[in-house]
């Protein structure tokens, strides 16, 4: 188990806002960065200062709160977008320079040399701002090794205090990500961040792959929003470093609930039925294996304790029911107790219900089963 921190950097108002058609008001970024900040996320990526004066006051806004995190703000590596960093109130400006042959060519039509140079020169100029600088490495996972590590180089020489790795288009795995994360900390003695995009749904394998390697910042949004198909979920990377890596990011999730459901409405992205640890289906079981093994003992089917989430383990009747879950379903909603061969007789007609209205029957419902079996206290239940 490995025994040290790790910094999470949540930008879901930065990178999760970036998610198309998604919009945060003012009031709506001062109570995610609120909300955020009380789950004790140590550090925030707020906005993007050359969007405009509305963003800026935004940001300003944010820093006004005086929150426990650390705030950063995103830029261009360049000199005029730089110069709207000025009195924003934050601690950190994230320097982007695209690192691939593909971005440097054709994007920004330039060469090698011109990123190493601006590197060397832009560092400073936000320095001056009175700002720590990470310079992130856009589309690094497609950059020649050789040339991000002169990239790591000269941000390190350059005064930098972090440099991020992106894998802008989410096209690594977590075993190459360990690897080149171990390469860039064997060359500099900077901090690294891990950048991880979900376009193949690695991204929190790779962050905890970074993580492995030696990265000791990780970026993170609420429900993984963010860019295309996202970023690494906060609440994914805390409960894996937690559990996978044994190591405490120092954030809560116990409220995280209140979070969600603002970013969620916020976003006008609901969370998926299925998604991991805040779905409605994370904690929800309707096999009839698991159930009962849920009821002799919860560790039988529980990798995460839903409480560390807030939430808890929810058990519903169907297709895959078997007779321990109905006796379950019919002391918990009608609070009458069944033995189990009153309950082997209920089952078919539970999963017939279940098969023809593909729902969970309620109460009535459980009732008129019992009628159906001629149970003769039926009339007397409530
Ligand atoms: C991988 C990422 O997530 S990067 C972050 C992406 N986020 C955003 O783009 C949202 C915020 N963006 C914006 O507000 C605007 O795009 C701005 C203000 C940055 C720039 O706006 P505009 O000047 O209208 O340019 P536009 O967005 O159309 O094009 C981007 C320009 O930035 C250049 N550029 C892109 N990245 C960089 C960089 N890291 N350093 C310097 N220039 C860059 C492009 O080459 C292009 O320049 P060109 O006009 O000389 O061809
Ligand atoms: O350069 C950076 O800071 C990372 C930008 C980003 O969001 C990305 O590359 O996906």
């Amino acid at each position: 188990m490995q025994r040290r921190t790790v910094t999470i950097n949540d930008t879901t108002l930065r990178d999760g806002e970036q998610s198309a058609g998604v919009v945060f008001s003012l009031d709506e970024k001062l109570a995610i960065a609120s909300g955020l900040d009380r789950l004790g996320v140590p550090e925030l990526e707020i906005g993007i200062p050359a969007l405009g004066a509305e963003e800026r006051e935004a940001i300003r806004a944010v820093a006004e709160l005086g929150l426990t995190a650390r705030l950063m703000v995103w830029t261009r590596m360049h000199e005029g977008d730089i110069a709207q960093c000025r009195g924003l109130g934050v601690d950190l400006v994230d320097l982007s320079i695209p690192v691939s042959d593909q971005q440097i060519h054709h994007k920004l039509h330039r060469d090698r040399t011109w990123v190493l140079e601006q590197i060397r020169r832009q560092v400073s100029v936000a320095q001056d701002l009175g700002l720590a600088v990470c310079v992130g490495a856009e589309d690094a996972s497609r950059a020649d090794p050789e040339f991000l590590w002169r990239a790591a180089e000269a941000a390190q020489a350059a005064g930098a205090q972090r440099f991020r790795f992106a894998d802008t288009l989410g096209m690594m795995d977590p075993f190459a990500v360990s690897e080149v994360i171990r390469d860039l900390c064997a060359i500099v003695d900077i901090e690294i961040e891990m950048h991880a995009h979900d376009d193949l749904g690695l991204a929190t394998a790779n962050s905890l792959a970074a993580v492995r390697g030696g990265a000791s910042h990780v970026n993170t949004t609420v429900h993984g929003l963010g860019e295309r198909a996202g970023n690494a979920a906060l609440e994914e990377v805390v409960m894996g470093l937690k559990h996978v890596h044994g190591i405490d990011s120092g954030v809560r999730l116990q409220d995280f609930g209140a979070l969600s459901e603002l970013v969620s409405t916020a976003s006008g992205k609901p969370v998926a039925w299925h998604k991991s640890l805040i779905g409605g289906g994370a904690f929800t079981h309707e096999s009839g294996i698991h159930v009962d093994g849920l009821l002799k003992d919860p560790l039988n089917y529980q990798g995460i304790d839903p409480a560390e989430l807030g939430r808890r383990h929810l058990i519903v009747l169907g297709k895959h029911s078997g007779r321990h879950a109905v006796r379950q379903a019919y002391a918990e909603i009608l609070r009458f107790e069944l033995d189990l061969a009153q309950a082997d007789q209920l089952l078919p007609l539970v999963r017939r219900f279940a098969m023809q209205s593909k729902r969970a029957p309620g109460a009535a419902e459980l009732r008129s089963f019992l009628a159906e079996i001629s149970y003769p206290q039926v009339t007397s239940l409530q």
